[in-house]
């Protein structure tokens, strides 16, 4: 089961009849009286007085579950022609309003009945293929540092103030982000964080927001599953930077997509670039990086500089602090305050969990878990492991089930030839046979670097003792694609697995740690 959705603890009711109104749907019987408090779109998330909208799915019409939405206290549907077919069917008795689109019109109208569409908080959207969940903690990192109460959307949780609530998607749906952020009004929220992935923007989850600042890190192989192509995955990114989604953006031009956005944004934009060579506004330089993080310099438009670190490694890390203190900059923020508490700080004060995460803390071999699933992110991961490691670079990675399948050669190919051990292993095949994911990546392996060393060993936890025996001091291990998850699914069933956690006892067992 789903879990709820977080709400806002004091909602103002709106009435139905004037929602209808608003929205141009025609008012049926029985619309006057009501009142609505609340917008689901799961009968497992439904409250009293909420108004359950109907969506039609991959698998199923949500209209179809409206008696069980209405037993939890839904006052009224929304739906489509076919769905209010089906809630008549059904025997629901509650006022049904009609639209065409009930995804299109979902985002506006939660922005209506949660009262989001005000100024508080300012929101910022980060985008890209990756390093979308790593600028938005920097962001929240750097908003805390400049006194700002926070709130925060990533794949790894959504987080109010202190409170932490569970994250599924990386980009909730529209009607569960309209109640987070009415929630962070509440709870006083000044700015919020939040990753924008480009299935939220096709898929109307952030319709009835108004970004202050939106960023762009970069577009590479990713999600092809999902779009027909590049240009179409491109498509998706671009959309937020338009007016109806934001101000203004911030764009990286690290990646050749870059310069293709700026041409085609239809807002005002700023550019970041980390290449000396690249014609940007702001410039960031990555100097040295150790295991503790990555030294930048920032070059403003004016030539200021903020000189500070981010406790990250690799170049990358450097590319996300800049882009982040740049969008900070555009959303209104002082560059002279910002380098003064990063000076007083010491650097950027984040955590970003099982974003090249330092697992190990003893004199054996390091050990990082990394969220990278792309072809890109294990080149920059790599690179920047090789630059930080003595020894030999060692790393553990499958390719995720389900998800776009045309990666996985070329995930094969960049691992073989930028690590000197290859540990192919499973990473949540979901309804995949493990066994074909695990060929392909092999196969590529072993096409790059015949006479590489290269390990295939199906269970993950024995996989990463074998990198742990295998390491000396002065090696380095890379985990890849586990990140911070806790669960892994394996032919269609969740089943716990923290790869750091089975890393720390691996590195305990070996006795490389205490
Ligand atoms: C392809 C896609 O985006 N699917 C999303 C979609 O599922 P669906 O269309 O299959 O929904 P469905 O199961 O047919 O159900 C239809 C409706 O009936 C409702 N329902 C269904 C059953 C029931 O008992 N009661 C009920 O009310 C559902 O809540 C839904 O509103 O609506 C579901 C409910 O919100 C989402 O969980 C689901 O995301 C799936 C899990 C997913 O994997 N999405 C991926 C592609 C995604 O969005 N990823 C991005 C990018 C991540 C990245 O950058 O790597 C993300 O933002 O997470
Ligand atoms: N700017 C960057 N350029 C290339 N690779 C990056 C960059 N930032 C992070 N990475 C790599 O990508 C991995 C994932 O980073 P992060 O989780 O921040 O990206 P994301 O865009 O949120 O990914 P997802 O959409 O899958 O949640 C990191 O662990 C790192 O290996």
């Amino acid at each position: 089961m789903p879990a709820a959705s977080i709400r806002p603890l004091h909602p103002v009711a709106r009435s139905l009849s004037e929602l209808a109104v608003r929205f141009g749907l025609e008012e049926p019987d029985g619309v006057d009286q009501v009142e609505v408090t609340g917008v689901a779109i799961s009968s497992f998330d439904v409250r009293a007085g909420d108004l359950f909208v109907g969506l039609c799915g991959t698998r199923t019409h949500g209209a179809a579950f409206s008696p069980q939405a209405v037993a939890a206290g839904a006052v009224a549907v929304l739906t489509d022609a076919d769905g209010a077919k089906l809630v008549a069917d059904a025997g629901v008795t509650v006022p049904v309003l009609v639209t065409d689109s009930p995804r299109e019109a979902l985002g506006e109208v939660a922005a209506w009945v949660y009262r989001t569409d005000h100024d508080e908080p300012k929101l910022f959207g980060i985008t890209g293929t990756n390093g979308k969940t790593t600028v938005a903690y920097l962001l929240d990192a750097l908003l805390t540092q400049l006194g700002a109460v926070t709130g925060l959307s990533t794949t790894v949780e959504r987080r109010i103030g202190d409170e932490r609530i569970e994250a599924t998607l990386t980009t909730p749906e529209a009607s569960e982000l309209h109640a987070l952020i009415a929630r962070m009004r509440e709870e006083g929220v000044h700015a919020a964080s939040i990753e924008v992935s480009a299935q939220a923007v096709t898929r109307h989850r952030i319709d009835g927001l108004a970004f202050d600042v939106v960023g762009f890190t970069n577009l590479s192989h990713d999600h092809l599953d999902d779009y027909a192509g590049f240009d179409d995955y491109f498509a998706a990114k671009l959309a937020l930077f338009t007016p109806e989604c934001a101000r203004r953006g911030v764009v990286s031009l690290d990646s050749r997509w870059g310069s293709d956005l700026v041409e085609n944004s239809r807002i005002p934009v700023t550019t970041v670039a980390s290449r000396a060579d690249t014609d940007a506004d702001w410039h960031i330089e990555v100097g040295p990086q150790s295991q503790a993080g990555t030294e930048f310099a920032l070059r403003s438009p004016d030539g200021r500089v903020i000189a500070s670190r981010v406790p990250i490694p690799g170049w990358f890390s450097g590319a996300n602090a800049g882009l982040a203190i740049v969008m900070l900059v555009e959303s209104g923020y002082d560059l002279e305050q910002i380098g003064e508490v990063l000076e007083r700080d010491g650097g950027i004060d984040a955590y970003v969990p099982g974003r090249l995460e330092l697992v190990s803390n003893g004199e054996g071999p390091r050990l990082y878990v990394d969220y990278g699933h792309t072809p890109d992110a294990f080149e920059q991961a790599l690179l920047a492991m090789r630059e930080l490691t003595e020894g030999r670079v060692i790393m553990v990675f499958g390719a995720d089930g389900d998800r776009d399948m045309t990666k996985r050669p070329e995930m094969g190919r960049i691992a073989a030839s930028l690590a000197d051990v290859v540990i192919v292993t499973d990473y949540n095949p979901r309804t995949e046979d493990p066994a074909a994911i695990r060929r392909v990546l092999v196969d590529a392996a072993r096409a790059t670097r015949p006479d590489g060393e290269l390990h295939e060993i199906p269970d993950e936890r024995a996989g990463i003792r074998k990198a742990v025996e295998l390491a000396q001091p002065g090696d380095t291990i890379l985990i890849a694609g586990p990140g911070h998850e806790t669960s892994t699914e394996v032919a269609g069933h969740k089943l716990a697995y923290s790869a750091r956690d089975e890393a720390r006892v691996a590195l305990r067992e070996a006795g490389w740690q205490s």
